[in-house]
Order: C-alpha cells, then sequence, then structure tokens
C-alpha cells in the first residue's frame, strides 16, 4: 500500500530518503516554533530555508529531491512562492530569450522571486487590479505605479521580507491604451544590500490566523512610484509591445496569462491529499489508543475507533485522502498533457484544464479544511493542544480555500464551463471530464437500479448514479437560465444553484478516477481489495451526504439511499482492521506528522504528559507576575461581606 500511495516504488524510496535527511537533522526541529514570536519565527524560517538550500547544493539533489526536501522542512518560506510560482510563470509566459535571461539566475538563487497580483482592492476580480505599466516610447522603458491606496500589492508571499523581485501583474498601457492586464518582471531590492529601489514601498501586511503556522511568510504590501524597468521585462509570449510602442497579440490566447494558476492549482490538489492524509494519520492512531466507556468485568474500556459514530466521521476522511491522491496523480497527468500541447501550440485543451484544476482544487480543499477540523474533534480534548499538529496544520492548510482563487469564485468558473457545454450539446460531442453528458437523453431517462445494499458494490451503478446526478442538475440549471433575457443576470440570480451542480460535477470526476485507478494493476496482496472497499466508502458517503440531490434529481428512491448508507455501515466494518496499516502506508515519519497523538510507537500519554513540562510556563513554581498581580488580591482585606 506504501507504493501505491507513493505512486512508484522509486518515488517511495525517494520521499522516503528525503524524510528522514530532514527528520534527523536538529536544524529542522519544530516542536518550538509556536512559541516563538514573529521576528524570531522567521528568522528561524530563513535558518532552515538557507540549510536546505545548502543541502540541495551540497548533496547535489535533483529537482524531484529537492521538492521533497522542501515539503518534509514542513514551512511555509518565501522559496515555495521562488520556487513554486515566480519560476514557473517565467517557464510559462516568457519568451525564450527571456527564459535564457532569467531562469538560470532564478534556478541558482542568485535572485529569489514572488508573485505578486493580488491587490488591497481586487484578488479575485483578476481584470480590475489597477497598478499600471505604461509605455514610455523615448525610454524603452515602461513606469510601473500605484495610482491609489487599493493597487497597493497585498499579500504575496515572500514579498514582505525576502524577494528581491517579483512578477508583477499590472495594467498595460499602451500609446494611451489599455490592453488588460500583464505580468512585468520587476526588481524591488538592491542586490547588494538589500535595501529597496528607489520608488519601491515594501513590507510585511502583517500577523496571520494562529501561532507560528503561515507566520513563517512573509506576506507583503509593494507599492510603487513611477518604478520604470526596461521594455523586456514584460513577459512576452502571449503579447508583446514593441520597441516603436506598437502591441502586437500572438496566437497564444490570452487566458495563458493566467497559465501560473492552472499549474499552482493542480499541485494544491495534489497537496490536499497530504494534508488530510496527515490529519487522519493522527485521528486514526490516537482513536486506536484512546478508550472510553464500555469495561466489562474490569477489562480495558472500547478503543474510540470501535464506535460507530467515530468510524462514520473518521473513515470517510480516510477515504476522502485515498481518493485525493488518486484524482491528483489523474490531474497531474492532465496538466503536463496540456502544458506539452501548449508548448506545441495546441490550445484546445486549455479550457477544461483550467475548469478541472479550478474545481478540483475548490473542492478537495475545502474537504481538506473541513476535515483537519473534523480530525481535531475526533481526538477529543487533546486534539487542541498544539503538541496534538493539529491547531497548526488547521491553521496553515486553512487559507488554501482562498489563495490561489477563492473556493466559490473557482465553482463559478466551473459552473460557466458545464453551462456552455451544456448548450453546445445539440452540435458539438463533449469530451474529457464532460464526456457524460453526451448520453444526456440515457442519464435523463433512465433510474437507478439498485435492489439490495450489495447492489451498490458495483463501480458500473455508482458511477452512472454520479453521472445522472450531475447531468439533471446541470441541465436544470440550463433550463432555469433559458428563462432569463439576459444570460449574465441569470447567470448572477442562479449562482447558488450552479455552484451546486458544479460540486456534483467534480465530485463525479474524483469518483470516476478513483474506480479508473482500480482498473490499472494494483500489485501486493489484499491492496487492491483495500482500496476497493475505500473507493466504495468515499463514493456511498457522498452519495448519503448529498442524498438531497440525488432525491431531488429523481435518480433514487428513498429506499435506494437507504440501501447506500446500510453498505456504508459493512464497508466501516471492513475498513476497521486495516485501519492503522492504511494510515501507516502513508509513509510519514513522526517528524513530519509533527503530533504526539500521532506517534507511530502510541506512547501518547507518557509523551503528553513529559512534553507539559516543557512549555515556558513550567520554567518556574510560582509564575511571573504572581507577585505582582494575583498576590495583591489574594492579600487584599475585604471591606464589604458582600465582596
Ligand atoms: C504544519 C505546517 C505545514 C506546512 C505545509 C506547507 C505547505 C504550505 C505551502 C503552500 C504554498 C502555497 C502558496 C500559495 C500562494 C498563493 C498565491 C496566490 O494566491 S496568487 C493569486 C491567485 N489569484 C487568483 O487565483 C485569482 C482568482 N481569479 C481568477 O483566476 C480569474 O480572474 C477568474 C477565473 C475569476 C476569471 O475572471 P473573469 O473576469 O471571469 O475572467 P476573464 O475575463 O479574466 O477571462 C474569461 C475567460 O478566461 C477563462 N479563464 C479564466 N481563468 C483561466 C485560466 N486560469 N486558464 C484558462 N482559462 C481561464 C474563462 O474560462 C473565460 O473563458 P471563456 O471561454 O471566455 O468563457
Ligand atoms: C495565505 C495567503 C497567501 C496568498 N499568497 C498570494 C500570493 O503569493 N500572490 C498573490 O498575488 N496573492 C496571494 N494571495 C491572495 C489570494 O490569491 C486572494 O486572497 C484570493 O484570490 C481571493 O481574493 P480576494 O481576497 O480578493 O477575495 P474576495 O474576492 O474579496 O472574496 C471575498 C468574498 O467575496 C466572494 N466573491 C468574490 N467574487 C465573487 C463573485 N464573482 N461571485 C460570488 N462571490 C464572490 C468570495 O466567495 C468571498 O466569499 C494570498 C492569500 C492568502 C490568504
Amino acid at each position: 500500500m506504501k507504493v501505491a500511495w507513493a505512486g512508484s516504488r522509486e518515488t517511495l524510496e525517494l520521499s522516503d530518503r528525503m524524510a528522514k535527511l530532514v527528520a534527523n537533522d536538529p536544524v529542522f526541529e519544530k516542536f518550538t516554533r509556536p512559541m516563538l514570536g514573529r521576528k524570531e519565527l522567521f528568522k528561524n524560517t530563513l535558518r532552515k530555508a538557507a540549510h536546505g538550500w545548502k543541502l540541495i547544493v551540497d548533496l547535489r539533489l535533483t529537482e524531484e529531491e529537492a521538492k521533497w526536501l522542501r515539503l518534509y522542512i514542513d514551512e511555509p518560506a518565501y522559496t515555495d512562492l521562488h520556487w513554486g510560482m515566480f519560476i514557473p510563470a517565467i517557464e510559462g509566459q516568457g519568451t525564450e530569450e527571456q527564459k535564457k535571461k532569467w531562469l538560470p539566475l532564478a534556478q541558482k538563487m542568485k535572485i529569489i522571486g514572488c508573485y505578486a497580483q493580488t491587490e488591497l482592492g481586487h484578488g479575485s476580480n483578476v481584470q480590475g487590479l489597477e497598478t499600471t505599466a505604461t509605455f514610455d516610447p523615448q525610454a524603452d522603458e515602461f513606469v510601473i505605479h500605484s495610482p491609489t491606496l487599493t493597487s497597493s500589492k497585498w499579500w504575496p508571499g515572500g514579498l514582505g521580507k525576502a524577494s528581491t523581485h517579483a512578477l508583477v501583474y499590472a495594467r498595460l498601457i499602451v500609446g494611451g491604451e489599455f490592453h488588460g492586464v500583464h505580468g512585468f518582471i520587476v526588481q524591488l531590492r538592491s542586490l547588494e544590500d538589500h535595501s529597496p529601489l528607489p520608488g519601491i514601498t515594501v513590507g510585511d501586511i502583517g500577523l496571520k490566523f494562529g501561532n507560528g503556522a503561515y507566520n513563517t511568510m512573509d506576506n507583503g504590501v509593494l507599492r510603487f512610484d513611477h518604478v520604470r524597468i526596461p521594455r523586456n521585462q514584460m513577459l512576452m509570449r502571449v503579447s508583446q509591445v514593441t520597441k516603436e510602442g506598437k502591441y502586437m497579440q500572438s496566437d497564444v490566447p490570452r487566458q495563458l496569462i493566467y497559465g501560473t494558476m492552472v499549474y499552482v492549482r493542480q499541485t494544491i490538489v495534489v497537496d490536499a491529499s497530504k494534508a488530510l492524509s496527515r490529519a487522519v494519520c493522527i485521528a486514526t492512531r490516537y482513536s486506536a489508543v484512546r478508550r472510553q466507556f464500555g469495561s466489562r468485568n474490569g477489562g480495558p474500556e472500547t478503543q474510540v475507533i470501535d464506535y460507530k459514530t467515530q468510524q462514520s466521521r473518521l473513515f470517510p476522511l480516510l477515504a476522502s485522502a485515498y481518493a485525493f491522491r488518486f484524482v491528483g496523480e489523474w490531474l497531474k497527468w492532465l496538466y503536463m498533457d496540456v502544458k506539452q500541447r501548449l508548448e506545441a501550440n495546441d490550445f484546445s485543451t486549455l479550457p477544461e484544464a483550467h475548469a478541472c484544476t479550478a474545481g478540483l482544487k475548490s473542492l478537495t480543499t475545502t474537504a481538506t479544511a473541513d476535515g483537519i477540523e473534523e480530525c481535531r474533534k475526533l481526538c477529543g480534548g487533546h486534539g487542541y493542544l498544539v503538541s496534538s499538529g493539529l491547531p497548526e496544520l488547521f491553521a496553515v492548510y486553512i487559507p488554501a480555500c482562498t489563495y490561489e482563487g477563492d473556493n466559490v469564485v473557482l465553482l463559478l468558473q466551473v459552473a460557466r464551463f458545464i453551462v456552455k457545454t451544456v448548450s453546445e450539446l445539440g452540435y458539438k460531442q463533449p469530451v474529457g471530464t464532460t464526456a457524460y453528458m453526451g448520453r444526456v437523453a440515457t442519464l435523463m431517462q433512465n433510474n437507478c437500479a439498485v435492489r439490495t445494499a450489495e447492489d451498490w458494490l458495483n463501480p458500473g451503478a455508482i458511477v452512472e448514479a454520479f453521472e445522472a446526478r450531475a447531468a439533471r442538475m446541470a441541465v436544470a440549471c440550463g433550463r432555469q437560465l433559458a428563462k432569463f433575457e439576459n444570460p449574465e443576470e441569470g447567470f448572477a440570480e442562479l449562482a447558488s444553484d450552479l455552484v451546486e451542480a458544479s460540486v456534483a460535477h467534480c465530485q463525479l470526476i474524483v469518483v470516476s478516477k478513483f474506480i479508473e485507478k482500480l482498473q490499472q494493476d494494483i500489485p501486493g496482496k489484499g491492496v487492491k481489495q483495500s482500496l476497493e472497499i475505500l473507493c466504495y466508502v468515499y463514493a456511498l458517503f457522498l452519495l448519503h451526504k448529498h442524498q438531497g440531490d440525488f432525491l431531488a434529481v429523481g435518480y433514487l428512491t428513498p429506499k435506494q439511499a437507504l440501501l447506500a448508507n446500510d453498505q456504508l455501515r459493512t464497508l466501516y466494518s471492513k475498513v476497521r482492521p486495516n485501519a492503522i496499516a492504511l494510515v501507516d502506508s502513508f509513509n510519514y515519519t513522526d517528524h513530519y506528522l509533527g503530533s504526539i497523538l500521532g506517534r507511530y510507537d502510541g506512547n501518547v500519554y507518557p509523551k503528553l504528559y513529559e512534553a507539559a513540562w516543557e512549555d515556558p510556563l513550567n520554567d518556574s513554581d510560582v509564575a511571573d507576575g504572581f507577585h505582582q498581580y494575583v498576590q495583591p488580591i489574594l492579600k487584599q482585606k475585604l471591606h464589604s461581606a458582600k465582596l
């Protein structure tokens, strides 16, 4: 199962080596992180990033090894944006000449870059950005300017203190004409002493949610006062500005300017399975350690993992972690395919790649953020201790529902894609993830054939149920929209229904990709059978949770919905004996997990007890401040009997 989770034996071995390298290096210690003040915390992150880079250089790590190393260091840092957005943006939107100039500098870390798109006034509405880049043909330069307070760049990670350069998204103005938002490489700080260059105001935006957590990152604010950059620092793969001041659009679609977001959304889906699996690993191991009630004749109490309620909350999350792992793997393939096509100037699959990355980013991050919080509750009171690892994981993870596109805004993008597909059904055969809509007539007509709970253990029955629900919800939205004279007004009015239809479509993708995975050869005794059980758990849990949809569209009867729930209970009993093995298969070191409750050896209580004494409050028996603030109260002479 470890191999199935990792994707291959090679990846398992490689990631294991990197995990151990980090775990055994004292520089990467992280238990004290939540106790540090902001300055110390940030400096500590810089130290870890520098040590990580030294290891990468000294040990001549490959790009793949370096990625795993950064993951296991497990601390958001400016390097995430440098490697994760700045470099990919240049790769995707730069010309060959620009790539030749900037990529070696960035890859050797001679410069540090960030991705400066969002502003104080606009994030979701990228076309609403206010920063301007005005071409000055006399000087052959662009003038980058922040005309208003709301045009201040706000949020970019790595911008506040670390970056020397930024990829700045600004409205292009040539000859007095606006040409939409484009990307520009702008140097922010001196490469000698790191001080901001003339015309640049830059700093950190302040503390964020949670102790430690995402506060290791210097999310920044940036303003430009007529800052000049050479013309060739506009990324010009999509459109060009000539020396003479002529704006030229190439054959490449304008949407490619958003290409970095497609790339990052894809990686976020892969990361969702990592974050959720960490939380599930902690909650599952602890649920096997923790006992409450049920002692008979003085024997041990019941392990809480044996309660059906605990199983019905925990096992769907375990199944979701696996589901997101496999859909992430598929999405990575889809992205690589699109990337290759784009390089050959084939843009035909870009809309689907956009819809899939947007929709799956939204679905997986929402489920993961909610799932981490559920895992905290599954661990009872001890889950609230920072040493459980769950509060910090939650605090670090939740902004994933917002960054790289607010999850609702992204589902509305999926809705546009679905509505368009439905409206074209008469003359265009849908392909890829919308191919099922090509069978819309059958899906609208056929109803579920399930008669017994066992009938639900059939991938065909499950896929058809999810397809029928998604198709019927999409068609219903299409019919409602057709009643509006102005389509945009209709879209705005029906936005909530459209979002629900998008969720149904995205859930279908995840379920289908899990089922497709099981059609592959999966070696290892019992591995495939265990994955089949998890796949049914994932699908039937969703069906149970959203049974209102399946009933409302008339595909299921209430009896069939009940049978799905009956089957789900049986499946939980089948997951139980393997639950610990299924989380051990994630192959997480205790260092990466960062949780006393989730320790591999299960030695929870002694270690919790020990850790309590390491809290700075326990440095002395009598607290600092006692004599000043508490003792006077204890010693006061009360004048009134009532007091
Ligand atoms: C315990 C410790 C743990 C430690 C763990 C450590 C891990 C943590 C590290 C993680 C690091 C993560 C770092 C996160 C960094 C975050 C970075 C950011 O957030 S960057 C900023 C991201 N911003 C956004 O995502 C903005 C969202 N908005 C948009 O994407 C767009 O504007 C829009 C999609 C809302 C479109 O707006 P709209 O006005 O409708 O569209 P346009 O007119 O602009 O375009 C319409 C047309 O384009 C198509 N389109 C839109 N987007 C794309 C795209 N990306 N690709 C392809 N096509 C696209 C759209 O479908 C329309 O097509 P049409 O055919 O015309 O219908
Ligand atoms: C931790 C973190 C790191 C970040 N890192 C970066 C970075 O490195 N670089 C960068 O450029 N940016 C970064 N961002 C910014 C991030 O990309 C934006 O915050 C995000 O895209 C959401 O945009 P917004 O803040 O404008 O939200 P808003 O759009 O203001 O959202 C507010 C509310 O309005 C709703 N809403 C907005 N538009 C619509 C609509 N059309 N229909 C219905 N509802 C709508 C949303 O659903 C939400 O509920 C980061 C943000 C965070 C939190």
